[in-house]
């Protein structure tokens, strides 16, 4: 299997500061019959919101795990601003929130949340030899520890540990964590999926406060529509057998997303285009003999 993601890329996808750009990337799993990501192209802009929807194994976590320099794969090109997913994790300009908080239980939550950055001083000198000075700002300065679990609510439980706190709870000190290493483009897959209706709803509107103070480029993967169109700028929908971008939806919702918004009656509308689309994606998505093989 050749590792396209180690060869140089193109000059027109290197000198693209703006953008995280994936052009025909395919990948097969060894000993698969076909592709799990077959031609996917993707364009996602700087400091913008982007989900990922689709059937179960179309193959969403494997795209995240590409971008994110963990997952090798067959052909095409990918780019995180101009650098590669690998040179790109070398200064940690990629950050990834798995579905479970995976937090230190002996530190409390503010050593938690520090934690990755003192780990992580090595990675910023990196960063600043490849960017200089003038590099791509990533916030307005930075954030202090208090003022990110005071976005995600926690301002009072600095000193607690992990084992005292709700699942949610522990789940919104691993997103402030993810953010207080200020990367470029931060990746979840499916943060959410392991909590309550009603926590999760919580959890978005802290979710966007974070985002909207830290203006990180997030690639979100989520089941839930209603998740995707209340976060994002764009909802990109992929079909299964083998995984494609089937449709991306502008979600032309003000923001901030506040109750209001959410309450809107074009915030249905669009849930219903994002139905409608993985519907389609669904009914026609590649058949056993037109699948394409590995
Ligand atoms: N390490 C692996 N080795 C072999 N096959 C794998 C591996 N990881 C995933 N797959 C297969 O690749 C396909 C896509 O998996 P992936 O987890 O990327 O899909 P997904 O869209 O994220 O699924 P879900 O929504 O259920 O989490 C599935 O058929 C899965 O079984």
């Amino acid at each position: 299997m050749s590792m396209a993601a180690t060869a140089p890329l193109p000059e027109h996808v290197v000198t693209d500061p703006d953008h995280i750009v994936v052009r025909g990337l395919h990948k097969t799993y060894p000993g698969a019959q076909q592709r799990v990501l077959d031609d996917v192209d993707l364009v996602v802009p700087r400091g913008t919101f982007v989900s990922l929807i689709g059937p179960s194994g179309c193959g969403k976590s494997t795209l995240l795990r590409a971008v994110a320099g963990l997952e090798p794969y067959d052909g095409g090109e990918l780019s995180i601003f101009g650098a590669s997913p690998q040179e790109a994790c070398g200064y940690k300009a990629v950050g990834l929130v798995p579905q479970t908080p995976a937090l230190l239980p002996w530190l409390t939550v503010a050593r938690n949340v520090e934690l990755p950055g003192r780990v992580n001083r090595g990675a910023e000198r990196r960063r600043a030899a490849r960017y200089g000075m003038g590099g791509p700002a990533r916030t307005e300065g930075g954030v202090s520890t208090a003022e990110l679990l005071d976005l995600v609510g926690l301002a009072d439980k600095a000193d607690a540990h992990p084992g005292h706190l709700s699942g949610g709870m522990q789940q919104r000190v691993a997103i402030a964590r993810a953010f207080g290493l200020e990367p470029d483009v931060l990746l979840m897959d499916e943060p959410f999926s392991a909590l309550d209706e009603f926590t999760r709803e919580a959890m978005r509107l802290h979710l966007l406060s974070l985002w909207q103070r830290m203006q990180t480029t997030v690639l979100f993967v989520t089941h839930s529509v209603r998740e995707a169109v209340t976060l994002s700028d764009q909802v990109v929908v992929m079909s299964a057998r083998p995984g494609r971008i089937h449709e991306v939806i502008d979600v032309d919702l003000p923001r901030p997303r506040d109750r209001d918004v959410l309450a809107d009656a074009h915030l249905h509308e669009v849930e219903d285009r994002v139905r409608d689309s993985l519907q389609d994606a669904w009914e026609h998505g590649a058949k056993p003999a037109d699948l394409v093989p590995a």
